[in-house]
């Protein structure tokens, strides 16, 4: 294999932040590099949602919010640019008007942009996007451990009849058989039910359950040990919706809840996530409508940022 430059994104002391149209941190498109160890990709798709639309915004949002990013990570000690090539491979345009298709649509195209063995960042979209990209994932690595930050459950049944929404993916993925139900975790859960027997219903379906509360009780450390003693040994897939914020830190958000985590709390929690075989990861239920000053958008950023950061620093260890 011959050896190729990794480029990082562009230098911010040579060409200012705000030239240029948005990729993920001012990195290079996929097309303009050889080839990519990890792909951004965005997914503009919100025909999910059951409260606030506008979640088919946040790719453009995230990317938007991303420009201020630096190349060096002190929090980790590492360069996520410097030792993978990261790209931004675009958009995956999908149909909005058929939720079946959209998610076809979604579940080729992961597998396609992983067929040479990258890891894709996504963008979303609204949660619905969690089953296409597991389904791809399950495809090459087999049962999956699903790590989940997310004010809800997102393990319903239905709505209006719909089995494929945002309030339901992790329902239908461990009906299908993608997860491995004793490795897998929800945290940040809070808020109101529908009933007592939403959480019983998700407890069968091999979640563990992290509270938004438990980060007030016991601490930022004390829940990396429970998600490493829970998760380690195989792969992992991350899926962090927006709302697992407190609305304070992420307005931006199609179900916002009280009594959330601080961006703070969710950073350092990824950061420990170092020494998980983290296999892909996305970032969901980004809506900009509601957003202000974008911090939402920034604090998505920030979470792709530590994310990359994470698959860095295993790459270096
Ligand atoms: N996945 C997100 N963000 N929200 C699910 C909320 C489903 C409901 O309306 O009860
Ligand atoms: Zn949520
Ligand atoms: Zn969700």
């Amino acid at each position: 294999m011959t050896a190729h430059l990794i480029r990082g994104p562009l230098d911010a002391s040579t060409t200012p932040r705000y030239t240029e149209p948005s990729t993920f941190a001012r990195l290079p498109r996929l097309d303009e590099v050889p080839s990519a160890a990890v792909k951004i990709i965005g997914i503009p798709f919100d025909s999910g949602v059951s409260y606030r639309p506008g979640a088919r915004f946040g790719p453009g949002h995230i990317r938007a919010s991303s420009k201020l990013l630096r190349p060096y990570n002190p929090a980790l000690d590492v360069a996520p640019f410097d030792v993978q090539q990261v790209a931004d491979a675009g958009d995956i345009a999908v149909n909005p008007f058929d939720i079946v298709e959209a998610l076809a649509t979604v579940e080729h195209a992961a597998t396609d942009l992983t067929a040479d063995g990258a890891r894709l960042l996504t963008l979303g979209g609204d949660h619905t996007l969690a089953l296409p990209l597991l389904r791809a994932v399950h495809k090459e690595r087999g049962k999956i451990a699903v790590l989940h930050f997310d004010a809800h459950l997102d393990t319903w049944d239905t709505y209006f009849g719909a089995p494929f929404t945002h309030g339901t993916p992790f329902r239908r993925a461990s009906e299908e058989g993608l997860i491995d139900m004793e490795r897998s975790m929800h945290v940040g859960i809070r808020g109101p039910l529908y009933g007592k027997a939403d959480l019983e219903a998700d407890g069968v379906l091999g979640f563990q359950i992290v509270r938004s509360d438990d980060y007030q009780f016991d601490g930022v450390r004390s829940i990396i040990e429970r998600i490493h003693r829970r998760m380690a040994g195989g792969p992992v897939y991350l899926s962090i919706d927006i709302d697992v914020l407190d609305p304070a830190h992420a307005p931006g958000t199609g179900t916002p809840e009280a009594g959330g985590m601080t961006s703070r709390e969710l950073l350092n929690t990824l950061r420990g996530l170092v020494g998980l075989d983290i296999v892909g990861a996305d970032i969901v239920e980004v809506a900009p409508a509601y957003d202000h000053a974008e911090i939402t958008g920034i604090a998505a950023a920030h979470v792709g940022y530590e994310l990359l950061s994470v698959l860095a620093a295993n790459r270096v260890s």
